[in-house]
């Protein structure tokens, strides 16, 4: 079983390090001449995974987008995370799930099992029931050669109200951090992965012990620069990922504009052929 890292090493050196975040809200949907209904949020879908899907590494649809058109949404989003893997690009599904026990069994059953209608090929949690109560998703994710990215310094300025409080001489997003590092070195797998923001002047945590991948959002419209990432990063930078969302599909629905931005973007990743494993 090929790890999660692994993979994301091998497909990022042959397309670039770079995540496309997917947030198809009324508004884009609008500016691509699409209704704000399920079918058209199938025909972005399609148009998007038409455009990018042979060309970028990842793309991290946002459950929400989906959600909110019930079932018919649910759908699309299963189609989408097929077409993605078809493409031969990895996906990362944003789900920020975080719960305990069986419930917790549940989402990671939900997101990671082997042939489940929304298995992803890696997921995005949040720590703040408890890092320990996101072990069945490890668990999971560590069995079946996928990634789980944990919330530990996000890209919204409210995040540090939290992730910057003190918990016995260090920040909650160090310990975050630090409990990352474990669960790797205890899996001997490095399926854990963390979410940390580019919109910070200092992260207020020290990465250089951790071996997962960066999923690293906040880049473009929420002024985060890709010039910043090896200063901000430091020794992390080479498992970083850097993630554009609407800075990115802001030039669709033109096929070839899309890619066009894309391969600017990945120009602008420094040293944009690397990615550490
Ligand atoms: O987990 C995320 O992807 C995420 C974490 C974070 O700290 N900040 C953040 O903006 N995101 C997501 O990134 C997407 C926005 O990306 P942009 O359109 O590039 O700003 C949304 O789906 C957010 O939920």
């Amino acid at each position: 079983m090929t790890g999660y890292l692994a993979r994301l090493s091998q497909v990022s050196a042959a397309r670039g390090a770079l995540c496309v975040g997917v947030d198809p809200h009324p508004g884009l949907l609008s500016a691509w001449g699409l209704e704000s209904t399920a079918s058209g949020l199938e025909r972005f879908s399609r148009q998007l995974v038409e455009a990018l899907g042979e060309q970028v590494a990842v793309i991290k649809p946002q459950s929400a987008f989906f959600e909110s058109f019930g079932s018919a949404g649910i759908a699309v989003l299963e189609r989408l995370l097929a077409d993605i893997r078809a493409a031969g690009a990895l996906s990362i599904l944003d789900v920020k799930r975080g719960d305990i026990g069986s419930t917790m069994t549940a989402y990671a059953q939900a997101y990671l099992a082997d042939g489940a209608p929304l298995s992803a090929d890696a997921i995005t949690v949040s720590p703040f029931l408890g890092f320990g109560s996101l072990q069945p998703a490890f668990d999971l994710a560590v069995e079946n050669g996928r990634g789980v990215y944990v919330l530990a310094r996000t890209s919204n300025p409210e995040g540090g109200q939290v992730q910057l409080a003190q918990t016995e001489g260090h920040s909650v997003a160090q310990e975050i951090v630090d409990q990352a590092i474990a669960a790797n070195a205890a899996s001997g797998q490095p399926a854990i992965g963390l979410v940390i923001g580019a919109t910070h002047q200092n992260l207020g945590c020290d990465l250089a012990a951790f071996n997962g991948s960066i999923l690293v959002p906040g880049i473009g419209a929420q002024g985060g620069r890709m010039s910043d990432l090896p200063t901000l990063f430091g020794p992390a930078f080479g498992k970083v990922l850097p993630m554009v969302g609407r800075e990115l599909l802001g030039s669709g629905p033109d096929r070839q504009s899309l890619r066009d931005k894309a391969v600017q973007l990945i120009g602008q990743i420094p040293d944009a052929a690397r990615h550490d494993s």
